[in-house]
């Protein structure tokens, strides 16, 4: 069984920073992880790439040849990740092992998370391959200071899990910019009844009824729900991790794993 995380999110949310710090907070407490890189648009890492989307295709090559925009040639390109996914990838994929754990760190473009089905397949190749897969959604807290943002945020994060249909592990980035914890903390784990509340007052009357419609959606898709993230704490970056884990079930096998290990080291005695 191997694990994989899928981190996505916006544009510049901080998706490729995460993986970054994850990867030096795995490095420092010991821990193997290997980065993969699926976005074609990416051009510094501040982590080792383990994989990358750009040994199979160029997007310069690709807007210039196709004569194609930055967005439209980004999905030609994850398109034609799709198409490979069973020979380059599998290749790929065969270089690491049954229990390895694998971090994809993603493009920000919308689209993929809305309506092209090039993750949702990519995911299901991962399954098949026997990984336990989890999605990371990172949305910068930036953008959690007031009501009507926040539903946007939980909107475009709701499209991506009903396209994804993975768990996941919804994350409010860059906390260390917040200078006003308070502002964000009412947004972390709110109550239905407050956020109608805020929305109502801040839009005109006739857009209660879409308002408490838009709360319920919300709230019954049980999504509502962030942690927020200070990469500057140590501590932040690993409770993530933990609940992550948790929710692909890493530690589980890692403990039957040591204890089978001790076993082992008792008999040579
Ligand atoms: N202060 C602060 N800045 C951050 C943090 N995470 C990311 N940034 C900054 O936000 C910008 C975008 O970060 P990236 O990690 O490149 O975001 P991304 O989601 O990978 O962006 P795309 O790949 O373009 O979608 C960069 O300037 C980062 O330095 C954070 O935790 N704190
Ligand atoms: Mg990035």
């Amino acid at each position: 069984m191997g694990y994989a995380q899928l981190v996505i999110g916006p544009a510049g949310s901080g998706k490729s920073t995460y993986c970054s710090s994850l990867y030096e907070h795995c490095v420092a407490t010991r821990r193997t992880i290997h980065i993969v890189n699926l976005d074609p648009a990416a051009e510094n890492f501040d982590y080792p790439v383990a994989m990358d989307i750009r040994e199979l295709i160029s997007l310069d090559d690709v807007m210039e040849e196709l004569g194609l925009g930055p967005n439209g040639g980004l999905v030609y390109c994850m398109e034609h990740l799709e198409d490979n996914l069973d020979d380059w990838f599998t290749d790929e994929l065969d270089n690491y092992l049954d229990d390895d754990y694998l971090v994809f760190d993603c493009p920000g473009q919308i689209e993929l998370y809305s309506h092209v089905p090039v993750l949702r397949n990519f995911v299901e190749h991962l399954k098949r391959k026997n990984y336990n897969v989890c999605a990371v959604y990172l949305l910068d807290s930036q953008f959690m200071t007031d009501v009507t943002k926040f539903i946007s945020g939980c909107m475009a994060c709701l499209s991506a899990m009903v396209q994804l249909e993975l768990p996941h592990v919804n994350i409010l980035s860059k906390m260390d910019l917040v200078t006003n914890k308070k502002d964000v903390e009412e947004f972390l784990d709110p109550e239905p009844t407050f956020l109608l509340s805020e929305l109502n007052q801040r839009m005109a009357p006739q857009f209660a009824k879409l308002n408490k419609s838009l709360i319920e959606l919300v709230n019954n898709y049980s999504m509502v729900s962030f942690i927020p993230l200070d990469l500057r704490k140590e501590r932040s970056i690993q409770y993530v991790l933990a609940q992550i884990d948790n929710c692909i079930q890493y530690g589980e096998d890692a403990d039957v794993k040591i204890k089978d290990f001790d076993q082992d080291d008792d008999n040579d005695e």
